[in-house]
């Protein structure tokens, strides 16, 4: 099996030449309704392959939801299965929205789960929680590292209570977020274009220039529209390391369908107003 480049060099090329945004597949029940979808498998079904048709060729990364898949047991997986297979033949990157974290070795088998080439679900990144300590996800490091993928590790996430954990200080001092965006920065030294290794960064968070972004590496932005941040915001959050953040709307989009001009059309509202944030910060 021919090897991949690393995700860092591929996710850096697809910003460029597509632009940052990432939408998300977010099926929540009440979009299904909205759609006019039954709240079951061939509705699941229907809203993932609608948006992988809309949007595949056009952005830079999809991100599934694995939970919205997940509620429907083995038959909701098989439909991520074939969407992210999908979404990647049709040209987008795909993080996989799991957020798995877990003693080293079993941090080891979710990422054969989603990391390795040959396997079913595999992703060209994975989000992941380093609340088990970072050194828990190194199996995780290695296994992407092997196969050209990525992860995204979550450091200040976009929900108000993440700051109960993330904002918390150490003995010595560092904030605990800080500190994982300083084991990001040491992962991804020296790697061109862009390192592999991303921090999940809420645009949500205001200011944060107490915080080290310069990680060499992308910083995945959830947060605009439904949870209210915009992409006006994102100069202000990110500072200069705003050239590696990749904003996520899911909702903001998804709204939108079920019709594909719709959905695109939304997409690409948030991708100018995005272009145009960053060219002016
Ligand atoms: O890792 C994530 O993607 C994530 C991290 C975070 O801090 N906040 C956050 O909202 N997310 C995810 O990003 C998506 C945001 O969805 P919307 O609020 O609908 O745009 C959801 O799939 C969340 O699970």
């Amino acid at each position: 099996m021919t090897s991949l480049e690393p995700f860092g060099a591929r996710l850096r090329r697809a910003m460029d030449e597509r632009g940052p945004l990432c939408v998300g597949i977010d099926p929540h029940a009440s979009l299904l309704a909205d759609w006019g979808l039954a709240d079951d498998v061939a509705g699941l079904e229907r809203f993932s392959r609608t948006v992988v048709e809309a949007l595949a060729g056009r952005v830079a990364v999809l991100k599934p939801q694995s939970a919205f898949f997940e509620r429907f047991g083995s038959r909701g997986v098989a439909v991520l299965e074939k969407s992210v297979q999908e979404a990647r033949e049709a040209g987008a990157l795909v993080v996989m929205d799991a957020k798995r974290g877990d003693i080293g070795s079993t941090m080891a088998a979710y990422a054969e789960a989603f990391l390795r080439k040959d396997a079913p679900l595999f992703s060209d990144a994975l989000t992941v929680s380093p609340y088990l300590g970072y050194g828990s996800l190194s199996p995780a490091v290695k296994l992407a590292e092997e196969n050209g993928a990525g992860l995204f590790v979550l450091a200040l996430t976009s929900n108000p209570e993440g700051g109960e954990v993330q904002h918390a200080v150490r003995a010595d001092g560092r904030g605990v977020g800080a500190t994982m965006l300083a084991h990001l920065a040491a992962e991804n030294a020296g790697a061109e274009p862009l390192g592999s290794f991303g921090a999940v960064v809420g645009a949500t968070l205001g200011d944060l220039s107490a915080y080290d972004l310069d990680i060499n590496g992308p910083l995945l932005a959830p947060g605009i529209g439904a949870q209210g941040a915009t992409p006006a915001d994102l100069p202000g959050v990110f500072g200069a390391a705003v050239r590696n953040v990749v904003p996520n709307v899911s909702r903001g989009v998804l709204r939108h369908g079920p019709d594909v001009g719709a959905l695109r059309a939304a997409a690409e509202r948030f991708a100018e107003e995005i272009r145009t944030a960053v060219a002016g910060g």
